[in-house]
């Protein structure tokens, strides 16, 4: 009874809070008759993760926990990207104490989301690469617009992602086709991402999808908050455990690949490439 209202509360549209602008990156929205926040990325034009943003993304994330919010939806301002990831441009040409900061801010932000106990969903309106789909996978449920691209395109880059950036995506892909994307460093479009399981539904606008975010987070409503959310880190309790072992290691490592010549030749390359993509 409690879920069919809830459902029709959302059909309906109904009225919301704006809790936060409490930085400039994030917003925080909560639907007045729902209690489900909607946390948007706004860093303008692809939502690249630069440090401020993620410590925006967790201080939305810790406004959602504290303010009694039934379910949190990540969803981006822009039309067409959802994240592009992290912002290569703050990781090229720069020192050691700051790629150290950026890898520490986007653990803290993973272990944020994908630690919470809230029910939360990712309503991916627009592609997804890299750090937009460690996001996207954090979340218990996807709900993507058609067209767009999601994946781990790290060894594309010649990178390694560390275990637990790929656990998020070997949670919900079956064994073999999570390794063969991953050494491929494959992106996915909308369709085959469906297909494969790495998204749950398809919408055809961003509305479209928070109102089918609301509804998975919806589905809980008869459940008590503290079996579901104690049920849901039992078995995230393994992947963060691990985390939490090798996080101080992990920042060194990535601080050293990332500031070697030979991973700054390859962002140069790759910024280059993508801002000529911009000219032709
Ligand atoms: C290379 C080594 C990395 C070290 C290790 C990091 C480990 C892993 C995590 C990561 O997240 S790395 C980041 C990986 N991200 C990507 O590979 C995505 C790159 N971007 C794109 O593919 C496309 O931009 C897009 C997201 C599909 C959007 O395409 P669209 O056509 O809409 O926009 P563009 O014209 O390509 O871009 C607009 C504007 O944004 C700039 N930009 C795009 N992505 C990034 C980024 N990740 N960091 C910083 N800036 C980015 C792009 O240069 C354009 O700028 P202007 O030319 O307009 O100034």
């Amino acid at each position: 009874m409690l879920h069919s209202n809830l459902l029709r509360l959302v059909a309906r549209g109904s009225s919301s809070r704006l809790m936060s602008t409490a930085t400039k990156l994030t917003t925080v929205e909560v639907n007045d008759e729902t209690g489900i926040a909607t946390l948007t990325m706004n860093r303008p034009p692809v939502n690249s993760q630069n440090v401020q943003l993620l410590l925006d993304l967790q201080a939305s994330i810790s406004e959602i926990e504290n303010n009694k919010s039934r379910g949190l939806i990540l969803t981006s301002a822009h039309s067409n990207v959802f994240s592009a990831g992290l912002d290569i441009f703050e990781m090229y040409n720069t020192d050691v104490e700051r790629l150290r900061t950026v890898w520490t801010e986007l653990q803290n932000v993973w272990i944020a989301l994908y630690g919470t106990s809230l029910p939360t969903a990712a309503a991916i309106n627009g592609h997804a690469p890299a750090g937009g789909c460690l996001l996207a996978t954090a979340c218990e449920y996807r709900v993507m617009r058609p067209n767009f691209l999601i994946g781990l395109n790290e060894a594309q880059l010649g990178i390694i992602a560390p275990k637990w950036l790929m656990s998020g995506f070997t949670n919900v892909l079956p064994k073999r086709v999570a390794e063969r994307a991953l050494t491929q460093g494959r992106m996915f479009t909308t369709q085959e991402a469906f297909e494969a399981g790495l998204v749950d539904e398809i919408a055809s606008s961003k509305e479209e999808a928070v109102e089918k975010c609301a509804a998975f987070i919806g589905s809980f409503a008869k459940v008590n908050p503290l079996a579901r959310g104690l049920t849901k880190l039992q078995f995230r309790a393994d992947n963060i455990k691990e985390f939490e072992k090798i996080r101080e290691k992990d920042v060194a490592d990535f601080a050293a690949l990332a500031s070697s010549p030979e991973v700054q030749k390859v962002m140069g390359t790759y910024l280059e490439n993508l801002k000529n993509k911009g000219k032709k």
